[in-house]
Parts: C-alpha cells; sequence; structure tokens
C-alpha cells in the first residue's frame, strides 16, 4: 500500500481520535489547557497498524486459527478498519464475543492510558476463515504529551 495514503488515512483518523478525546475531556469535566489540546493525540505520537493475515497452510493443525494473542491496546484511544473477513473478538464478562465486520465502519477502542477512568476491552483475532487473507488497520493514538490528572 501506498505510504502517501496511509499517511493521509492516518491524518484522518487522528481527526476523529481527536474529537472523540475532547468529547471525553469535556464529559469528564477535564480542563485542558491550550497546549494540552494543540498537542493532544497528535500524528507525531501514533502508531498506524497494518496487519495482513494470511490464509491457513494445510500444515496447520485442523481448527487452528491464525490471529493475534489477547491484549489491551496501551494507546489513549485506537480505531480499527477491518475487512470483512471476521476474526476479532472481545471479551465481555468471562465471554469471548465475536465481533460482526460491519462494511465502512469503524471500531473505537479505549487503550491503557484511559485506564482510571475506564477499562480497555480485552481483544485478540482468531481468524476462522482458512480460506481468505484478512487486512486491518489499526491507528492507536498515544497522546504522549497529555496528562489527565
Ligand atoms: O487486526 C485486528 O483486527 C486487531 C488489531 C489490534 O488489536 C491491534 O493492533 O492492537
Ligand atoms: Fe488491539
Amino acid at each position: 500500500m501506498c505510504r502517501v495514503l496511509i499517511e493521509e488515512y492516518g491524518r484522518h483518523i487522528t481527526r476523529i481520535a481527536v474529537s472523540l478525546f475532547e468529547a471525553i475531556a469535556q464529559a469528564l469535566n477535564l480542563e485542558l489547557s491550550g497546549d494540552q489540546r494543540s498537542e493532544l493525540l497528535s500524528e507525531s505520537t501514533g502508531l498506524i497498524r497494518v496487519y495482513r493475515y494470511p490464509q491457513s497452510s494445510s500444515v496447520e493443525a485442523e481448527g487452528e486459527a491464525l490471529g493475534m494473542e489477547v491484549h489491551t491496546d496501551s494507546s489513549v484511544i485506537s480505531i480499527l478498519k477491518e475487512d470483512e473477513t471476521g476474526g476479532l473478538e472481545i471479551m465481555k464478562g468471562e465471554e469471548w464475543l465475536r465481533v460482526k465486520p460491519v462494511a465502512d465502519t469503524l471500531i473505537i477502542n479505549l487503550g491503557d492510558m484511559m485506564q482510571d477512568e475506564y477499562k480497555g476491552v480485552k481483544h485478540r483475532v482468531k481468524k476462522k476463515d482458512r480460506t481468505r487473507e484478512r487486512h486491518s488497520a489499526d491507528v492507536q493514538s498515544l497522546g504522549a504529551k497529555v496528562s489527565l490528572h
């Protein structure tokens, strides 16, 4: 994928992350100074990860699914775009729920840096459909210069 396109995507998604963070900050009555506002979740402190989960080879054990280990994101806010292959799962209570892919939809995840106020959801990827590749892009806004307290 072209670098320019990825950078442009990152800029748009960061804009959404900033709007969401500002709304959350307002809801929590956090006082943000002008500097904090302008430095808030800037592109330069974010990460864009583009993933390709390949088709499974016949060598793999039957039923074994390719994916990503269970984790929470270490970000402030992550914005994920997945294709329609499926495989993302979130933990609700003690149960794993499969996230049904919806076309043209972004998935917003709160990360560990929001931990005091909210709890980031544990998630993982288990790609059950071995016949197709899965692609996803995750923009993690790290907001290194922002302190919530
Ligand atoms: O590929 C996915 O759907 C999940 C990616 C993810 O959880 C991450 O980058 O932290
Ligand atoms: Fe994640």
